[in-house]
């Protein structure tokens, strides 16, 4: 079996990853629309006997053209990368995008990337997808592109949930931020999931006997405070059952930045400094400002029966899933 190759400053590509099949795009979330692209990708590439690669652009074109608004990344480079690589995925290639690159024309853009340095021989992207200066270039012209290089194209038309409603980045980035768990996760196709190392807190948690995980998300993250069902993956790959806050803990404190606290079900050991995932599989309330330390233990023992309850029953959506959150 060949080993993945994450590619993420334009660097040399091995020969073996030549003459591939290549999707394109964001993929910001790897949703179900993202991987009805990403398995057509993955099809040609198995029936023509090639690499499966995908070229997206970080950091995200949007973060460039606005900066004083930083998208919310649904999956940073690191966990898209993970998700594609379960997928099945030969390579990932996060093209550097400043505005330098997106001043080139679309024909600077197919010679130089996807013909000298990708040798692609078989494009495949959504229906959407622009590129070049200004936006010059798109389907017709990619098609038009492939006909005079000599590559074969694939547009794939817009996925639509059960209810006719296009999946989009964005819609999923607003259910997050609405604490929607579960839809999130019937769009995503998978249960939305954070990365971060552990660090060090107030050591109160385990006074309390409490003892939780923290981490510190992306300044980006739009999650919405409250608190959570979870399951936490570690780096040895052993997945526990969980309860998280996410917020900032009025209780004990008014200020600072929002911080991610698990407390993990049935483990003891030491995790600081480990990248932990964790994957949200509900949302049980509100983060809540309490009258001492008393009031907030019943509540927390609460949670952690509820949680339990929440999490006896789940299933995996899908391989996706089951690679991340299982
Ligand atoms: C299940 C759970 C629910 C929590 N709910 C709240 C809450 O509603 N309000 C609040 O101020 N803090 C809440 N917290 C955060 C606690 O205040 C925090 O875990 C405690 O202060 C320990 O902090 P430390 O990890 O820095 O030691 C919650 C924590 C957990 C694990
Ligand atoms: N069941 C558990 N859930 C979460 N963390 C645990 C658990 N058992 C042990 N730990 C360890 O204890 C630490 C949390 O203890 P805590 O007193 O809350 O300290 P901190 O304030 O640094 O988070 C975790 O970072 C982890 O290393």
């Amino acid at each position: 079996m060949t080993v993945f190759h994450r590619n993420e400053q334009r660097g040399d590509l091995p020969e073996t990853l030549q003459g591939g099949v290549l999707a394109i795009g964001n993929f910001d979330g790897v949703h179900r629309g993202h991987q009805a692209v990403l398995s057509r990708a993955l099809e040609i590439a198995s029936d023509r006997k090639i690499p499966s690669l995908v070229l997206t652009f970080e950091p995200h074109p949007r973060t460039i053209f606005t900066p004083d608004k930083p998208v919310f990344r649904i999956t940073p480079a690191p966990l898209k990368a993970q998700i594609l690589e379960k997928m099945g995925f030969n390579a990932v290639l996060e093209y550097p995008f400043d505005r330098t690159f997106a001043g080139r024309s679309a024909e600077e853009f197919i010679q130089s990337v996807l013909i000298d340095w990708i040798d692609a021989k078989e494009i495949v992207t959504g229906f959407d997808f622009h590129f070049g200066k200004g936006r010059e270039g798109g389907p017709a012209y990619l098609l038009a592109a492939g006909g005079r290089h000599g590559f074969g194209v694939s547009l794939i038309d817009a996925f639509r949930d059960e209810n006719t409603d296009v999946i989009s980045s964005s819609r999923i980035r607003s259910l997050i931020s609405e604490g929607d768990m579960v839809e999130t996760a019937g769009l995503l196709g998978y249960r939305y999931t954070v990365q971060s190392p552990v660090i060090h807190g107030q050591k109160l948690g385990r006074t309390l006997g409490f003892p939780t995980a923290n981490m510190a998300l992306p300044v980006d993250v739009q999650l919405k405070a409250g608190i959570y069902a979870v399951r936490f993956r570690l780096e040895d790959g052993r997945v526990f059952d969980g309860v998280s806050s996410f917020g900032y803990r009025p209780t004990v404190t008014d200020h600072g930045a929002a911080l991610l606290e698990t407390m993990l079900f049935d483990f003891s050991g030491d995790l600081y400094g480990q990248t932990c995932s964790v994957s949200f599989f509900g949302f049980l309330r509100p983060e809540m400002k309490f009258d001492g330390l008393e009031p907030l233990v019943e509540q927390m023992n609460r949670d952690v029966e509820e949680a339990r309850a929440l999490l006896s029953g789940v299933k995996p959506l899908g391989s996706i899933d089951q690679a991340i959150a299982f």
